[in-house]
């Protein structure tokens, strides 16, 4: 006691601060030591304050470029250390496509704890970690996604593609309007998904502008997501705030709260049983499929619908519009590409007006090939999904990596792998013509693209995001000519990774003028 108060009469607070300071140097340091030196990653090659900090990997994803650097510089890396680097402490990254499936396998692998509450929805089957609920969760909503149900869908999607179409025509040919073909998929993907996965429409491809609140929403929700993975307390700190707070003082946060708000708005209608939309749509929601799956209770929650309401249309709401974006652009800009899809559109669809069925325009070769070439250069989704076993080891060449740790690939590095794809920033789609085999002879080159990723927890979306982008992309190029306005590869160019790809900031999007 006495030597209790001794100390504190000596101390003043800036000897407090000071050795306060000393000490967290010192076990920073230690830690830092340990981590490059004695961990078990420590003989996986790279950058030694990657190793050492989860801090670099912080700056790369916040500060060069204007954020959403680490995927292009995990590239780097690559080129420097190897087919596989260590790029942060507890993570390694495998640039090898033969490896690609036994990451993103259907073993029963984890999802990164601090990827899962990014974006405010930890309790949606895409974001959940842990495999054995992940995968409870996906079977109660994976009959809603399955192809047969989709095909039946389609006529409904051709409706709206034909009012596009409609529109196109009606308020843009032969005028020298631009039409931004980022806003306009934008809103047929909106009505496709909150149609078909809530029976609830919000006539997006009928505003004026084309404008859609999920646009902003889901573009805000991406453009934070480095800052909510790096400090992952920002979500919990917010979630404490009054939403009415959040939107007065954060003009980024107001839209994805609204949104946030108008999903639960849904979901009590659905749990009331009062919404007239869902009694009398005539086919099964995704919120009728989790009911009627037999999950327990406390799965079937108001906070755990909406978080699953909110993640469907994150999904497949980005990633759908940008792959239609990035098609119709490369389509546009290579003139015997623009051609050859004419012709063949035109053989198969001699009347304009008749669009085949989603099954029948999967059998034309070339708009295959320009769809599988689009996801390509597209990639779905840039940033790395880490997968962590919990229990055996990764084996990798000589290196065994230890349960717990995250182990990934991604879409931009598979998809630039010259020896698969030769000129591969270049737009072939001939390179996909008489579904080749990749570089073994033995795989097809179609086990190369991943944008929709690989294994247990791939897109449960697929399906739908081909029926949209066949419909769309046939219906848009066999009735309309279009052509490119004040636009270049930099519209459709990743420059930034905020989970999905994005061009420069200030782009205008793909612009064209309708003939
Ligand atoms: C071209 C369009 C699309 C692309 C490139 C794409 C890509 C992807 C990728 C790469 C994943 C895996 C992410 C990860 O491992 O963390 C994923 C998951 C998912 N996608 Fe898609 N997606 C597309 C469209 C859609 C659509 C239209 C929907 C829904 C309507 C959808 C719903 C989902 C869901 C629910 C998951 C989570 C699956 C799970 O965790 O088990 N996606 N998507």
């Amino acid at each position: 006691m006495a030597l209790f108060d001794h100390v504190q009469k000596n101390l003043d607070t800036a000897t407090v601060v000071v050795l306060g300071v000393t000490l967290w140097l010192t076990y920073a340091l230690g830690l830092g030591i340990y981590r490059v030196f004695f961990h078990p990653l420590s003989k996986v090659p790279g950058p030694w304050l990657a190793a050492a900090t989860q801090w670099y990997e912080t700056y790369y994803e916040l500060v060069p470029n204007g954020g959403g650097a680490f995927t292009k510089r995990i590239k780097q890396m690559h080129e420097q250390y190897g087919t596989i680097v260590r790029i942060n402490p507890n993570e390694v990254h495998i640039d090898d496509p033969e490896y690609y499936e036994t990451i993103y396998s259907n073993k029963p692998y984890d999802k990164l704890l601090s990827f899962e509450n990014r974006f405010n929805m930890p309790h949606a089957t895409f974001m959940t970690a842990h495999a054995d609920v992940h995968k409870r969760r996906r079977n109660a909503v994976a009959p809603f996604f399955a192809t047969n149900k989709v095909r039946g869908h389609g006529p409904f999607i051709q409706s709206l593609v034909d009012k596009i179409s409609q529109r196109m025509t009606d308020e843009y040919s032969g005028q020298k309007k631009p039409l931004v073909l980022n806003d306009v998929f934008g809103c047929l993907s909106g009505d496709v998904i909150t149609n078909l996965a809530f029976a609830r429409s919000y006539h997006l491809i009928e505003s004026q502008k084309w404008e859609s609140p999920f646009t902003t929403a889901v573009s805000n929700l991406v453009h934070t997501s480095h800052w909510t993975t790096q400090f992952v307390w920002i979500i919990p700190l917010m979630n404490c705030i009054p939403d009415k707070v959040v939107m007065a003082l954060s003009p980024i946060f107001k839209p994805i709260v609204e949104f946030r708000l108008a999903m639960e708005a849904q979901v009590r209608d659905l749990l009331s049983g009062e919404s007239k939309e869902i009694k009398e749509a005539s086919h099964k929601t995704l919120f009728t499929e989790i009911l009627a799956s037999g999950l327990p209770p406390e799965e079937l929650t108001m906070l755990r619908l909406q978080n699953e309401a909110v993640s469907v249309i994150g999904a497949g709401f980005e990633t759908t519009r940008w792959s239609l974006t990035v098609a119709s652009y490369y389509i546009l800009a290579n003139p015997s590409v623009y051609q050859t899809l004419r012709e063949e559109l035109i053989a198969a669809m001699p009347d304009p007006s008749k669009i085949l069925t989603w099954g029948e325009l999967q059998k034309l070769p070339y708009l295959s090939a320009c769809i599988e070439e689009a996801l390509r250069l597209g990639y779905g989704v840039v940033q790395r999904s880490p997968r962590i076993s919990r229990d055996s080891f990764f084996h990798y060449k000589n290196y065994l990596i230890p349960p717990g740790t995250g182990v990934s690939s991604d879409a931009y590095h598979m998809h630039h792998h010259e020896e698969i794809f030769p000129d591969s920033y270049t737009y072939r789609p001939e390179r996909w013509l008489g579904n080749p085999k990749g570089p073994d002879g033995v795989k097809y080159l179609s086990r190369y693209n991943v944008a929709f990723s690989r294994g247990s927890r791939t897109c449960l979306g697929m399906p739908m995001a081909y029926c949209e982008m066949f419909i769309a992309l046939a219906t848009v190029f066999r009735r309309h000519e279009l052509q490119l306005f004040e636009t270049t590869k930099e519209e459709v160019s990743f420059h930034h990774d905020m989970v999905t790809p994005q061009p420069p900031y200030g782009s205008k999007g793909v612009r064209v003028l309708v003939k």
